[in-house]
């Protein structure tokens, strides 16, 4: 015999209950079935409305009836040939008329009971299985419709009632072995206490009936046909990436259960696991589907089992109770105490942690009872808090509990840690731990706020093979900007496929508008969608990077903006990593900087600039590789200027010195204003950058240029800059006669040497590092302790917007490898 449950949504209506019988009548050729079933989908909540509104005074509970009448005639109606309706319509004319007339006495008494509400809610399933059993008969099955209340039997703790075992177990043998049948009809849901009277399991209960039936009659299998395909890894509507479990442990259904997975009402395990029956987990609208199977052999489950973890789950509304003091120390009974208190309010305790200290209790419990616990909790500890013992119950509120579940956690160290460390990345701040000795479960509470990126986050670590997702923040699509979206694209597919990386651009802004789309801005149509974006807000769009609150979440600034460099910090605090190649905050005052640098350690974030110097060139990497093995950085003397190495390398006279910078401004060399490039303070900031990269705490003011520009061309916009440089072409040529006359190439040097840092033109002679130096190139020459003579020298183009495209690339993928 095996027992089949389906649940309210496989019942819904009348073509469900078609595809139900389907399912029966194929398995009763082999076997003989019992077939518990829920309320017709949505029946019960409409019942326990009717008898609220009723209590409430309110008449709308006769239109809800009549809505549950209708949904019965309708299935009837559309199940039923013409001649064998009448009775079925009748049969649920009756119920509807009885239902009526329980609301109208809970209508006139304006009250509502347990007991009634038990009553109330158990015609639904005493109706949907009447109507399916009838629908059976219409096939090739003998059918026979049993009422669960002749054989379950309960306490009297009515909408939650508590089962006789013994009792029940007794007489469904008893039934099941004085009646024959091919198929059996059951309401779940359902059964009676010692006087008769109608109670019900809870909700999902329905489940649990079948779990006693199953046990009771030994069945070979217990199938409970839902809407899904089987028992998720997590919960599908929050983890889109959710896979089906193909098999888990009786324990590990059963943490899972509880602890949210509301595909199985939690009670329904304990009774098929007490005789090892497995329990199938089967998609009503997929029959085809294999499920999820519950139980088995271990020997079988290891070999199956792929995971470490067998799955993710979740329960909101949770408050957290701390009881503190320290009077608590070395005093046995003050846990004890607590948990009379909350069991006294009948408070059920979902985790519990205690410090080893002894000076605190913290408790979990469903924020609904937070104002019953802190009443009760207070009262039995009053005198403690007279006497400054103990303090008043602390509480936080909007929590929510998530753990990993898995048996075979226990034989691996390392899967808190891995827990832990993917959600301290991710900015998810842990209230509270509970881990049981038997290592099944490991359980944080979290803000409610972080759950989805929780569960997230968790599968990646532990569930995906395919892929990690990856949700970039890009701010500033200029010339580099632009380049980065045209290499992201090209990139897409083979980050997906070579390094399991998913790259959404979430969100992208210029200085007018800006663009948000959860799974991703289109690449190739970015343009047009920002064009039509809403207007750009620097505080809005940092503030949507929070609220979004996704996984793996980088901010990527591709301005030159002061305001924009702000933001950082505000970012990072969330642990939203930053990728910069703006050069703003790397160079502001040294207390930033290092906040910056702080921020970003605390909150397990990365705050990246590599292309700050050098554009994509290894330099910062380099000279941090350097610090870290050790090494010693006595001195720097390097070319940074892109523009100023194009221009001096450009410059021969037979142009006028403006135009070779204009040449360079278009080729996209220039910063957006490239009046910083030929004032020197381009490469005095990344002097700076290195200099602090170097151990230094320097400032800008420390930094001497020796400014090769008229005083005169630095002053107004950047037109007349232009204009002035033009007007002012003989001071350029005699700097270009002079280094002619020397022998000698004009070249922005900068240096750091004894902790001082000075950037300014020199003439550079042949056989010097700094020579041959072409086009847009850069060089870094470091001397340090293991470079004492000949430097360690990096060389190649340090300007132009595809390498510095490529430059901040990289820093993405290190964020995202971290
Ligand atoms: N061009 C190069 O070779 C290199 C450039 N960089 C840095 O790259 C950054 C960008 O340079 P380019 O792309 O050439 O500049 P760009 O002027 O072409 O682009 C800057 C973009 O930032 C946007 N923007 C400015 N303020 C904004 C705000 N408040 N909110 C939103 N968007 C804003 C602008 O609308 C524009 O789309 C600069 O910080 C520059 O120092 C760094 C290394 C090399
Ligand atoms: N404007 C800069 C660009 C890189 O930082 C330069 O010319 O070097």
């Amino acid at each position: 015999m095996q027992v089949f449950k389906f649940g309210g949504s496989s019942v819904a209506n009348a073509n469900n209950i078609k595809k139900v019988a389907a399912i029966v009548s194929n398995a009763a050729k082999k076997d003989s079935i019992v077939v518990v079933v829920s309320a017709l989908g949505g029946i019960t909540d409409l019942l326990l409305q009717a008898g609220k509104e009723a209590a409430n005074g309110h008449t709308v509970y006769q239109e809800q009836i009549r809505e549950i009448e209708q949904r019965h005639f309708e299935a009837v109606r559309a199940l039923m040939p013409v001649a064998s309706q009448s009775a079925l319509l009748s049969l649920v004319k009756k119920a509807t008329n009885e239902i009526e007339e329980i609301c109208n006495g809970i209508f006139l008494l304006r009250e509502i009971t347990p007991k009634n509400l038990d009553r109330l809610a158990a015609y639904g399933e005493w109706l949907s299985s009447q109507i399916i059993a009838a629908a059976f008969k219409q096939g090739d099955m003998q059918v026979l419709w049993k009422d669960a209340r002749e054989f379950i039997f309960t306490n009297s703790d009515f909408t939650n009632a508590e089962v006789d075992l013994a009792i029940t177990e007794k007489e469904i043998r008893k039934y099941f072995k004085e009646n024959k049948s091919n198929v059996f009809v059951v309401p779940g849901f359902i059964g009676r206490d010692g006087n008769g009277v109608t109670t019900t399991l809870g909700r999902g209960g329905s489940d649990y009936t079948a779990a006693l039936i199953a046990a009771a009659v030994d069945a070979t299998s217990l199938q409970v046909w839902k809407d899904v395909n089987g028992m998720m890894t997590a919960d599908p509507r929050m983890a889109p990436n959710a896979k089906v479990i193909e098999h888990i442990s009786y324990s590990e259904a059963m943490e899972l259960s509880h602890f949210g997975a509301k595909v199985l009402y939690p009670p329904t395990i304990q009774p098929v696991m007490s005789k090892n029956i497995p329990l199938y987990v089967k998609n009503t609208f997929a029959p085809e589907m294999p499920g999820t199977i519950v139980g088995g052999k271990s020997k079988e489950l290891k070999t199956i089992r792929e995971h470490i973890v067998s799955g993710i789950s979740s329960v909101n509304n949770i408050a957290l109770i701390s009881l503190e003091g320290s009077g608590m120390i070395g005093i046995p009974g003050f846990s004890k105490r607590l948990f009379e208190a909350l069991s006294q309010e009948r408070i059920n305790v979902v985790l519990i942690t205690q410090s080893s200290s002894e000076h605190s209790i913290c408790v979990a419990i469903d924020q609904r009872y937070l104002e019953r616990a802190r009443l009760v909790v207070d009262k039995a500890f009053a005198d403690e808090i007279l006497l400054k013992k103990v303090e008043p119950l602390k509480v936080e509120t909007n929590l929510s509990i998530v753990a990993l579940v898995g048996e075979q956690m226990k034989s691996l160290p390392g899967v808190s840690g891995r827990m832990f460390g993917a959600m301290g990345r991710n900015g998810i701040n842990i209230r509270a731990i509970a881990q049981g000795s038997s290592e099944k479960n490991i359980s944080t509470v979290i803000a409610t706020d972080d759950v989805r990126k929780a569960i997230n986050v968790l599968h990646e670590e532990f569930f995906e093979t395919s892929y990690k997702q990856l949700n970039l923040f890009i701010m500033g699509l200029g010339n580099v900007g632009a380049k980065l979206m045209d290499q992201l694209k090209q990139q897409h597919a083979f980050l997906k496929q070579h390094l399991k990386l998913n790259v959404s651009v979430v969100g992208i802004s210029n200085s007018r508008k800006m663009l948000f789309k959860e799974h991703g801005i289109s690449l190739s149509g970015w343009k047009e969608s920002l064009a039509a974006g809403e207007p750009a807000s620097l505080s809005d769009f940092t503030n949507e990077i929070i609220k979004r609150n996704l996984r793996n979440s980088i901010f990527v600034d591709v301005t030159a903006n002061q305001e924009v460099a702000k933001a950082y910090g505000k970012l990072l605090q969330k642990s939203i990593s930053v990728v910069a190649c703006n050069k703003i905050a790397a160079a502001s005052p040294f207390t930033e900087y290092k906040k910056l640098k702080e921020l970003a350690h605390v909150y397990n974030a990365r705050f990246l600039f590599e292309t700050n110097v050098g554009a994509a060139l290894p330099v910062i990497g380099t000279l941090n590789d350097l610090r870290r093995s050790g090494d010693e950085i006595k001195s720097i003397q390097a070319v940074l200027s892109g523009t100023l190495n194009f221009v001096f390398n450009h410059y021969d006279g037979t142009r006028k010195f403006a135009e070779v910078v204009k040449q360079a401004q278009e080729e996209g060399y220039t910063e957006p204003d490239p009046r910083l490039d030929l004032s020197g303070v381009d490469v005095m900031r990344k002097i700076l950058i290195l200099a602090r990269e170097s151990g230094f705490e320097l400032e800008m003011e420390d930094i001497v240029n020796h400014s090769f520009m008229p005083a005169s061309c630095m002053k107004g916009s950047v037109e007349e800059f232009y204009k002035c440089m033009a007007a002012e072409e003989a001071h350029f040529s005699n700097l270009l006669d002079a280094a002619r006359a020397d022998n000698s190439q004009l070249k922005f040097v900068a240096e750091l040497k004894d902790g001082k840092a000075s950037v300014g033109l020199q003439h550079i002679k042949p056989g010097n590092d700094l020579y041959h130096l072409y086009g847009k190139d850069n060089v870094v020459l470091f001397y340090t302790a293991r470079y004492p003579e000949q430097p360690l020298v990096i060389k190649g183009a340090g300007a132009g917007a595809d390498v510095t495209a490529s430059g901040v690339f990289a820093d993405i993928m290190r964020a995202a490898n971290e």
